[in-house]
């Protein structure tokens, strides 16, 4: 073939293939068209990994959750995992299972593919701003609160500057607390409200947490409430014992590494910090008027969650405990700085009746109006009680438990007459 032919017969070639390709893209084009006309349903994929340096995505963790606790419901095939830090089995869907899901009235669809790690979302086109906007926020939100609900939660203590911790496992709730129904009411929809008011805390400019003071006798629940705010709300606790800390400096660099949904604790603040602001030392553990040895003043700490935790992060709960709020200097513990007081007091008849559902799962008993005339008369507190309602042998039945809280009632109630009678001779 000559050159001339060579050159004429490669245009051809060449313009074959523009127009092939250009045929090709309108076919696309118009097929794309025909497609999404014909195929009204949009697809979006949520991958496990994203981004250059492959960070597992947060939106698929939600999603997962969101799915395996619904799914786990209604998918045909589910796979169960152990998943680290998490004490119970987790329920997923099984690779290509699919799972129809329902907001507002609307259908769409999830698939999961295991080899490829991501999860697919299918919805009619019509109905992409209720599921782009309001019904991907509800799995979002609901998937972080399950994985809340799952995740192994830690009981954080300090060793001078640093947090060390180990897992926390205690089984006190708000139904076992032992306390007047309706208190308890008020303080578990204090908690409920603020661990879902983010947005509240945003808008009117403050940092997102709240102190609480709990104040009573020794052995009335203020830890046992504690570990039952933890539960309620799935947080970490961060247990932090003033007198290990040498200066302001120190609790600066403990509280910038608690983390959001957590409680800050610290016990027996009458023993472990001045209460008075200056720099004296507090006296130790249940010795009223005794030296005091530490380094940082309740007004340091207050201003420090004060300034502090308007600078960080949020959703913290700090819980001050003590047994002499008589000796906290009111301009401490005043609202805005200690948002909500709570008295544990001695038991009362309704605490006994948490108390005796707890221990021997009664509701009544003919020795039930006995307690009650002496809890009247006698101040107890619910670890005394709880101490004379413990089984003493596995074979034990309630009646001897509760005669044994009868007798100690009794004495406590002569030795208490007693007292009066004294006083009323001295002079
Ligand atoms: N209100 C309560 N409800 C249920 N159990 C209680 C209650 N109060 C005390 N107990 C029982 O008594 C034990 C001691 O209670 P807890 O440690 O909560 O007392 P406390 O108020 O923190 O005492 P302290 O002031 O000495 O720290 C707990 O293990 C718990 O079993
Ligand atoms: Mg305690």
């Amino acid at each position: 073939m000559s050159p001339r032919n060579m050159i004429t017969h490669l245009g051809s070639i060449f313009a074959t293939f523009i127009f092939i390709y250009q045929f090709r893209s309108s076919i696309e084009k118009y097929s794309q068209k025909l497609l999404t006309f014909v195929y009204p349903y949009i697809q979006i994929t949520f991958k496990e990994f994203t981004g250059e340096i492959l960070v597992r995505s947060e939106a698929y963790s939600a999603i997962e959750a969101y799915l395996s606790s619904t799914s786990s419901l209604h998918a045909k095939r589910l796979k169960a995992d152990m998943v680290k830090n998490n004490p119970s089995l987790v329920l997923s869907m099984d690779g290509h299972e699919e799972f129809v899901d329902e907001f507002q009235g609307v259908k769409l669809w999830w698939k999961f593919t295991e080899e490829k790690r991501l999860y697919k979302l299918t919805f009619h086109k019509k109905h992409w701003d209720l599921i782009i906007g309001p019904y991907l926020k509800h799995v979002l939100k609901q998937g972080k609160a399950i994985q809340v609900k799952n995740r192994q939660r830690k009981l954080y203590t300090n060793n001078g500057s640093n947090w060390s911790h180990v897992v926390f496992e205690h089984p006190a709730t708000f139904q076992t607390l032992a306390m007047e129904p309706d208190r308890k009411e008020e303080i578990v929809e204090d908690l409920v409200n603020f661990s879902g008011s983010g947005e509240f805390y945003s808008r009117i400019g403050r940092a997102w947490k709240r102190v609480y003071l709990l104040y009573g006798p020794p052995g009335t629940g203020k830890s046992t409430m504690i570990a039952a705010m933890a539960n309620l709300l799935g947080y970490d606790i961060y247990d932090l014992e003033l007198t290990a800390i040498k200066d302001n400096a120190e609790l600066r660099k403990l509280l910038i590494e608690t983390s959001s949904k957590s409680i800050i604790v610290v016990e027996d603040i009458d023993c472990s910090l001045d209460l008075t602001g200056q720099m004296k030392y507090p006296r130790q553990k249940g010795n009223k008027d005794g030296p005091k040895t530490s380094h940082v003043t309740l007004s340091g700490l207050l201003n420090f969650i004060d300034g502090f935790w308007s600078a960080c992060g949020g959703e913290r709960l700090v819980v001050f405990t003590t047994n002499f709020v008589e000796e906290l200097d009111p301009a401490l513990i005043r609202k805005g700085r200690m948002d909500k007081h709570i008295h544990l007091s001695y038991c009362g008849f309704e605490a006994f009746k948490v108390l005796a559902k707890n221990y021997w799962k009664i509701e009544c008993h003919d020795l039930f109006p006995k307690i009650q005339d002496l809890l009247n008369e006698v101040n107890t507190t619910p670890a005394d009680v709880a101490e004379h309602l413990m089984p003493t042998s596995a074979s034990g039945d309630p009646r001897t438990c509760l005669e044994s809280l009868i007798l100690a009632l009794e004495s406590a109630k002569q030795a208490k007459h007693k007292e009066l009678c004294c006083e009323e001779e001295t002079p």
